[in-house]
Formats: structure tokens, sequence, C-alpha cells
């Protein structure tokens, strides 16, 4: 395990029925945030929960803080700042009864910071869970992950239905969590766009399989779609290409290193690729 990793996944498999998590590896460095992308029924829950050890992977490991999670589970838990869809609090509770039983669970509660937090969202403190809206619910949720000094938050789709204005407000939240180059951040998110603003690495998964997981600079700059006529593409060697979609008048082609695909290729052009359309480009070679 390297020490600078505060979470490392390394081969992580598990399956169900009709679906299988294979072989799943990847890094989060600390003092970074990583997303987690891919379609509907990629993989992206199972991985979290099998981070969280709510499901038992069939192979491989995972180290969090180091420490192996089924061995440590407590005492990771202790330092995780959990966020499901929605909230986990009854429904009954106010956000102020939360403050007094979370002071209880947890010996690190700091209610000066969750207030502080609630007053900054605009959250009331004395109004029943049941008559928040989704993305009060959220931010309630994101507020109390991030006020027990955990060192790793791990959110499913924390923005996720919230209008921009909410989902920015979440953003920028990360971000000040982030400052302090010990802690991390995995998160799936569906809103590419948003990961764009913050991410510092993307994984990639498709069919339960890791696409690519690598930094998001280094995507944006690495990765091209290369286009041709379909003679330019019987000129192109199958071990440059990730994803080809095939059409009338010629290809589109999924590639890597696209400055030195432009330098091999000369007739063709490689335009750049963001990784929303990244996204829809694999998935569509699924459906091929
Ligand atoms: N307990 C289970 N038993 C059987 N199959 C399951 C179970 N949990 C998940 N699956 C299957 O595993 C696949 C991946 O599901 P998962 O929830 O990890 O996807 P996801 O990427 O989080 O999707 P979404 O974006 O829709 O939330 C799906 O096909 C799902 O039906």
């Amino acid at each position: 395990m390297n020490t600078e990793n505060i979470l490392e996944l390394n081969g992580v498999s598990k399956s169900y029925k009709d679906f299988t998590l294979q072989n799943v590896s990847f890094q989060l460095p600390k003092g970074s945030i990583m997303g987690l992308v891919g379609a509907n029924g990629a993989g992206k829950s199972t991985t979290i929960k099998s981070i969280l050890n709510l499901i038992r992977r069939d192979s491989g490991d995972i180290k969090v803080f180091g420490l192996d999670n089924t061995k440590h589970d407590q005492e990771i838990k202790e330092r995780l700042g959990i966020v499901f869809d929605e909230t986990y609090f009854h429904s009954v509770l106010k956000p102020k009864q939360i403050n007094k039983f979370m002071k209880d669970i947890y010996k690190t509660w700091d209610e000066e910071q969750f207030l502080g937090f609630l007053k900054k969202l605009k959250i009331p403190l004395d109004k029943q869970i049941k008559d928040f809206s989704r993305g009060m619910k959220m931010k309630l949720s994101i507020a109390a992950a991030m006020s027990h000094g955990a060192d790793l938050l791990i959110l499913d789709e924390p923005t996720g239905g919230l209008d921009p204005v909410v989902r920015s407000e979440i953003l920028d939240l990360f971000l000040e969590f982030i400052q302090d180059e010990n802690k991390g951040i995995l998160l799936s998110s569906h809103i590419i766009t948003d990961l764009e603003k913050i991410a510092d690495y993307i994984t990639f998964l498709d069919n339960g399989k890791v696409v690519l997981s690598e930094s998001k600079d280094e995507i944006l700059y690495l990765y091209g779609v290369l286009k041709g006529s379909l003679d330019d593409l019987n000129r192109v060697d199958k071990g440059d290409i990730i994803s080809v979609h095939r059409h009338r008048f010629g290809f589109e082609a999924l590639v890597k290193h696209a400055d030195r695909i432009r330098a091999k290729y000369p007739g063709m052009v490689v335009d750049p690729i963001n990784i929303e359309d990244m996204m829809i480009f694999i998935a569509k070679e699924g459906q091929e």
C-alpha cells in the first residue's frame, strides 16, 4: 500500500446472478477527489458497497487509510463520512435532535461545525425531515457526514436531482473539505459537469469493469476522437483504437495519446473529447 493513497482497490470482483464486477482496481491519493462514473448498472454502487464492507466481495483487496476494510471495519468507519441517496435519518427527526444524538455516537462530533453548515446551507434546525425537500435532505446528510472529523467522504450520487444552485453549494463544501491534504473524497455521479469542476481523478466503469482510472487533466489531454473515411479505418492499427463507431461515410474512434495518433495518421483528424462524450462513446460500443 502506498501510504499516500487514502483508498486503494486491487482486483476487486463480485458476482451477482446477472452482473459481475470484474477485477476493479484504482487508487485515490490523499488530498484529492475521485469521481466514479458509468452508465446505470455499471457497478458504481456495488463498488461503493464493497468499500464500505456492506457486501462481501468474492476476491481482491480493499485498503482504506492503509487498512484492510474487512479486518478494520469499525476503525475505518469512524473515520468515514458516508452519504447515500437522500438521507438515512428518521423522517420524524429534526436537525437539532440529530445534532444531539450524533454527539453520543461520535466522540469527534463537532457541534459548532455542524450548526455552522446548517446555517450556511439554510437548513432549519427545528423542522422535521419529512417536510424537507430532496435538496434539503441531501444538504443535511452531507453536513452530518462532514461534521465528525471524517478523513474520507464516500458519496453515492450526492448531487443527483438537485438544482444547479444547490449543487454548486455542495461542490463548494467538497472543495473546502479537501483543502486538508490528508483527506479524500470518492463520489459517484451522473452529472459529469459537476465532476469536471471538482474531480482530480475519474474512474470510469462500464459493465462492471474499469475502462479507465486516471487524472482528469490527463484524460482531457490524452484522449481524442480519430475521424476518417472507412478506407482510412483499414489503415489504422487495431491497437490504437479503444472504441470505434462506423457510420455510412466513415468512422470515429476513441484513441489515447491524441498527439501521437495525429502525427501517425496525417490525413485524418483527431478532435478533443470531453468526459461525458467519452462515456457515451464507450457505452454505445457496448450496444453495437
Ligand atoms: N443484491 C443484488 N443482487 C443481484 N443483483 C444486484 C444486486 N445489487 C446490484 N445488482 C446488479 O448489479 C448491477 C450493478 O448495479 P449497481 O447498483 O452497482 O450499478 P450503478 O452503476 O450504481 O447504477 P446506477 O447508476 O443506476 O445507480 C445491476 O445490474 C444490478 O441489478
